[in-house]
């Protein structure tokens, strides 16, 4: 007889398969490798910055105080007595009524206390001697870029568990990490299943498909900020697929499988967990599309058994490995990002199970508006290249309305969400 699975809720779902978060393990990679990990310890300033009072602008450094008498009917002259650009130190003292040509980030001389911009000025040589004239006073400090005025010594400037962006980028570099201690990615494995499966560069054959799922999750591996190994495509035969999933167990921290984890005769990921001696932690999710999402776990490694269908597929990817992976980079919010917005066209269909509708999510004169992104059935593919959001249709409605407020999920976003899956109320018209 047929086990009956019995649906149990998303939240449910999603912590069970949280209770086996990754150890943070930390390695080193070069600066010019960080963009796109995740910071594994805080980054404290050693130094100020800038580290030297400069001069923000081209011009000239003069002492303020020779300049009080300066108006445009008494212009005040200065004797250039040298010039610096960035990189260099003027050695000696500036004295009364003299100038230092001056570049920006050139550190201001012995002396000064502001600097006048270029355009401010007026020059003329005299017996070899350069001279410049201003035609107004400058307080002292005027055009000064401070010391410490960026970052000042021992400020905590980014910490553990960042996103390392191209600002964090500059701050590192600025720092001195010249090597940054990022957080190792999860190697997460792929094997697509199904006797149907040609390559993208096969050329179609009657009653085949091309393998869509396991080029798909491999994006989203890397989306989620893991590193991917493929293992390949496997035709349904239980000794084969058994001993694909055997090896790439040896490989990986995670294995992802698609297809095969529903009811048919050839679905067969139910048999290789059993012959595998994993535990299933669930079979079936009261959600669409993705209800047959099945996670197993042997020796605390998770086996995700996400659907064939392609949507459901890549639900069950976001829903459930994207947090774990998440988890690998001490990430307070593995979950994807929560938002309210406003739907943006009727959803009529209705539905016992939480219904993940892909989605495009926008701005309209700042309100979030989500649009679903086509064709909404499991099996659909052409609704997920312009989704970028779920919508999150909570089951046991007649349908949804334009204009009502609802959960959305986030899918481009690195911010994330702590838990996202209290208190998702049905909708109601704002
Ligand atoms: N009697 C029942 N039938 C089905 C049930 C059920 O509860 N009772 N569940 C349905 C639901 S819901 C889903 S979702 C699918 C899940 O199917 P499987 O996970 O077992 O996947 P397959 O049977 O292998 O394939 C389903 C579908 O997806 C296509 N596919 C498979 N792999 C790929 C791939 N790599 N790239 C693109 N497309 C792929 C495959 O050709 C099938 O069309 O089961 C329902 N049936
Ligand atoms: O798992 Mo199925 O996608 O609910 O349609
Ligand atoms: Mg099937």
């Amino acid at each position: 007889m047929l086990e009956k699975r019995k649906p149990i809720a998303v939240a449910e779902a999603v912590q069970r398969v949280m209770q086996f978060a990754f150890q943070e393990k930390v390695e080193t990679v070069s600066l010019q490798q960080a963009h796109g990990r995740f910071l594994a310890e805080d980054i404290a300033a050693d130094q100020d910055v800038p580290a030297f009072d400069r001069s923000p602008y081209d011009g000239y450094a003069i002492r303020s105080v020779d300049s009080q008498e300066a108006c445009s009917e008494n212009p005040v002259t200065f004797k250039v007595v040298g010039e610096i650009g960035a990189g260099y130190v003027f050695e000696g003292l500036v004295g009364d009524r003299e100038a230092v040509r001056i570049m920006t980030g050139a550190p201001i001389p012995r002396g000064c206390d502001a600097v006048v911009m270029l355009e401010l000025t007026q020059t003329f040589e005299e017996d070899d001697q350069r001279y410049m004239s201003i035609k107004r006073s400058y307080e002292a400090g005027t055009n000064i870029s401070y010391k410490g005025e960026d970052v000042q010594k021992g400020a905590i400037l980014i910490e553990k568990g960042q996103y390392i962006n191209p600002g964090v980028v500059a701050l590192l570099a600025t720092f001195g990490y010249d090597q940054v201690p990022v957080f190792r990615k999860p190697i997460v494995g792929v094997i697509a299943t199904g006797s149907e499966l040609l390559e993208p560069s096969d050329a179609l054959q009657p009653g085949k498909i091309r393998n869509s799922n396991a080029y798909m999750i491999m994006a989203q591996i890397e989306r989620a900020g893991a590193t991917v190994k493929y293992f390949g495509k496997f035709s349904d035969e239980l000794n084969l697929c058994i001993q694909a999933v055997e090896k790439a167990l040896q490989e990986v921290d995670i294995l992802i499988t698609t297809g095969g984890v529903s009811v048919g005769d050839y679905d067969y990921l139910p048999a290789i967990y059993e012959a595998i001696e994993a535990q299933v932690l669930f079979n079936k999710v009261a959600m669409r599309p993705g209800s047959v999402t099945t996670v197993a776990a042997r020796n605390g490694q998770l086996l995700f058994g996400l659907s064939g269908n392609p949507s459901a597929c890549y639900v069950g990817f976001e829903l459930f490995t994207r947090p774990i992976i998440r988890t690998a980079f001490g990430n307070k919010q593995p979950h994807l990002r929560r938002e309210q917005a406003v739907l943006g066209a009727d959803f009529k269909k209705p539905n016992p199970f939480t219904r993940f509708v892909r989605a495009n999510a926008s701005f309209e004169n700042g309100q979030l508006v989500a649009v679903p992104s086509g064709f909404d059935k499991s099996s659909a593919v052409s609704s997920l290249a312009e989704a970028n959001a779920f919508i999150v249709l909570p089951g046991g409605s007649r349908g949804y309305e334009k204009g009502m407020q609802v959960v959305v999920l986030m899918l481009e976003d690195l911010q994330g969400s702590e838990w996202p899956w209290d208190n998702i109320e049905k909708s109601y018209k704002s």
